[in-house]
């Protein structure tokens, strides 16, 4: 190839179809023809380029390192640099690791750019105006909480002023002052830099370009990317040569899909540029006041006679919030889980692959701890211990619960800082104090082998939830004057008891997770994991200890079709993305058809994720519904949950499409194509 840019055997910077990382490649050929580049990556794919989206090493560094140039200049984010002593090693570190070219570049622009704009257009499908209606409204949510990299503490951009007018309301009931963080003392550009280089254990050339910041910078200079999916489809073309020549070949035969540990997650570059959910830093605040506030008005509207939205409770004095006995016993419980979590019974498992090139272990032996815990409870029962006293003190409860998710959320937050970057969660690690805190910048925070985020997820609050179940049961015979439970309360025990339970029977499943993978440990999942759940996951059950509904037969059985529906598709759904990111080469697995990508992972097109994307919700959903069923359609408060969760997940699936965008480029959009359908069947 005489006159070409690129020569057969250059070692160039290719961009990965579809997003805007660039990755080191092989040149290994030039058809004139269609005027594309054959290149390889260091997967072993091969693909056709532009010699656009190909440049060479060393313009690639020279537009690093000038981006990285004209970002430090600004001020504030590197006021400290000089003052690190292991900053000098960083810096030339990162040089390095640019120059090493072995990892990704994330150039993503902000998910509200023109860009992401154009992809949704591009996903705009014709559906009914029933299916249409509820896409809208889902939307509009789903935006109101969408990302704002560019925010800072004081930015008010109009979606975060809307939420915040919105929910403003609700704060007049918040009863904690939240906002008790030094803004100053937690200044953004020092902990993005704080990493000293001793603590890279990273064996992996990804991960350490991870830790470049000059990547970062250059995302954020480059904001014009192109990521119209359809456009890059006529530019780019996707066929594995290696496989086979034609279409099917993107479809991996079972035996290829061995995962590689050695190709880490393209991602990894995004540290500090990966797009900020819920409205960046002032969306955080608005949750962070929020969610309590909601929490005090669920558990304050289902003590009132009539809990109808007409009808809002009033705020009971200040004191009647605090109970040290209550304090004391929350405390207690977290603790006895604590120690059922640690005692050595039951299985080690191994987490997924880390950026930092390490696999966590984990001890599940979730159900155990269940099962001594109803024991030790059982006992305690037997003894005379009134369970009653939960119902009774419910508020009081709560408030404790929630001081000790703040206490450990600014335990976590404090101790974050001094954490590598390889250990922050991408989504977390913005430099945005606020945000960072609500999100969480550590993945994996452990107190030696003690993981805290996986203990607060599967332990106190899961299993208190059943707990306080059977006490909403027992004080509903009471205030009802009943020899046995109601059949609603009945259901809604034995539903959320087995979903529980299954949780804790499956604990290993929740290692691939997105909290357990990407998310990192802070407000939000403590104050979801030790309030959130136990105490609004309740409300069913706490709902018709006052508010009877009596169910005839064929409702009950049809209730309890629909709640077996739901758990099946829930279940299978679940195992069967567990067991292929476990074990891809399972033979059980075999007859699945599946997407390769650019991370050596594939992705399933077939089965139940070939169904729509997400069948697990679906599953969740369904059994979401026969949860609510039995509390009748009286009030709209026993309906919350649904109402909620679908929030909850629709945003969830968003925030995971976009971070599988930035994992998998192309083979994203094409698994996208090809199973178009999101959450529910019909609904795109
Ligand atoms: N009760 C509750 O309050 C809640 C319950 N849940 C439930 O928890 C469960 C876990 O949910 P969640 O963590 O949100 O998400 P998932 O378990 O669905 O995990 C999402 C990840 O799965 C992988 N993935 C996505 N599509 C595919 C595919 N086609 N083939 C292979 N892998 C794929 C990707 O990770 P990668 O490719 O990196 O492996 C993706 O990031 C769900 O059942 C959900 O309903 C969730 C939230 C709240
Ligand atoms: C509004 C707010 C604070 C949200 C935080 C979200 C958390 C409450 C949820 C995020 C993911 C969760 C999961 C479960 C409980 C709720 C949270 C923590 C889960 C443990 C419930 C039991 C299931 O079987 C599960 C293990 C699949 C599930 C995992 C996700």
């Amino acid at each position: 190839m005489p006159s070409l840019k690129y020569q057969a055997g250059d070692k160039v910077m290719g961009r990965w179809p579809g997003s805007s990382l660039y990755y080191e490649v092989k040149v290994l050929g030039y058809d004139a023809k269609s005027r594309l580049y054959t290149v390889i990556y260091k997967d072993g794919t091969e693909l056709e380029l532009k010699e656009q989206d190909i440049m060479s090493v060393t313009s690639f560094q020279q537009r690093t390192r000038s981006r990285s140039r004209s970002n430090s200049r600004s001020p504030g984010r590197r006021r400290s640099r000089s003052r690190s002593p292991a900053r000098t090693t960083r810096r030339s570190s990162s040089r390095t690791t640019a120059a090493a070219a072995a990892a990704a570049v994330a150039t993503d622009s902000t998910p509200s750019s023109r860009g992401d704009k154009k992809l949704k257009q591009a996903a705009e499908i014709k559906i009914s105006p029933i299916v249409r209606l509820f896409r809208k409204t889902l939307s509009k949510v789903t935006r109101t909480f969408s990302s704002s990299p560019e925010m800072s503490v004081l930015d008010f951009d109009q979606s975060s002023l809307r939420v915040f007018l919105t929910l403003s309301f609700f704060l007049l009931f918040s009863f904690v002052p939240l906002i008790s963080i030094d803004l100053p003392l937690f200044s953004d550009g020092q902990q993005q830099q704080e990493k000293k280089p001793a603590e890279n254990n990273s064996n992996n050339k990804h991960e350490k370009k991870e830790e470049n910041n000059m990547a970062s910078k250059v995302n954020e200079a480059d904001a014009k990317v192109e990521v119209d999916s359809e456009k890059n489809l006529g530019r780019y073309n996707l066929r594995r040569r290696k496989e086979d020549g034609d279409s099917k070949a993107a479809e991996a035969k079972p035996e290829e899909r061995e995962e590689r540990s050695s190709a880490a997650p393209p991602a990894a570059a995004a540290a500090s540029s990966t797009p900020l959910d819920f409205g960046g830093n002032i969306g955080a605040l608005v949750l962070m006041l929020f969610l309590p506030a909601w929490v005090l008005f669920l558990v304050l509207q289902v003590n009132q006679k009539d809990p109808s939205l007409t009808n809002l409770p009033t705020l009971p004095p200040l004191e009647t919030f605090w109970d040290p006995q209550a304090l004391g016993f929350v405390i207690i419980w977290i603790f006895f889980q604590a120690l059922l979590y640690t005692l050595p019974v039951g299985k080690l498992s191994e987490g997924v692959l880390l950026r930092s090139g390490r696999r966590l272990t984990y001890r599940t032996n979730g159900f155990f701890a269940f099962v001594v815990s109803a024991a030790v409870v059982a006992a305690a029962v037997y003894q005379g211990a009134d369970l009653t006293y939960i119902h009774s003190h419910f508020l009081q409860l709560t408030s404790a619960s929630f001081l000790v998710s703040m206490l450990l959320s600014v335990y976590l937050y404090v101790r974050s800082r001094s954490t590598g970057l390889d250990e922050r969660a991408l989504g977390g690690n913005s430099g945005k104090v606020i945000y960072d805190f609500f999100k969480g910048r550590e993945l994996n925070p452990r107190i030696k082998e003690f993981d805290l985020k996986f203990f607060c997820e599967m332990r106190p609050g899961l299993i208190g939830w059943c707990l306080i179940n059977v006490a909403m049961a027992l004080a509903e015979m009471k205030q009802q004057k009943l020899d046995a439970p109601s059949y609603s309360m009945i259901l809604v025990n034995v539903f959320q008891l087995i979903y529980v339970v299954d949780g804790l029977w499956n604990e290993e499943a929740i290692l691939t997770t997105m909290d357990l993978m990407d998310d990192g440990f802070g407000y939000m999942l403590a104050f979801g994991d030790l309030v959130w759940v136990p105490f609004t996951y309740t409300l069913q059950a706490n709902y018709l200890v006052s508010h009877p509904n009596p169910l005839s037969l064929p409702v009950l059985t049809a209730i309890v079709v629909l709640k077996l529906v739901g758990f099946y598709i829930f279940r299978k759904s679940n195992s069967e993305k567990n067991a292929f990111r476990r074990n891809p080469a399972d033979p059980r697995l075999s007859h699945l058809k599946t997407i390769p990508t650019a991370t050596g992972k594939s992705l399933l097109v077939s089965g139940w994720w070939g169904v729509v994307r997400h069948p697990n919700y679906l599953g969740d959903l369904i059994m979401a519904l026969a949860w609510s069923l039995p509390c009748g359609f009286s009030h709209l408060l026993p309906w919350y949950y649904i109402i909620y969760f679908l929030i909850l997940l629709v945003h969830r699936d968003s925030r995971d499409m976009n971070a599988c965008r930035r994992k998998y480029g192309s083979a994203w959009d094409k698994y996208c194509r090809t199973v178009r359908y999101r959450i529910i069947p019909g609904v795109y």
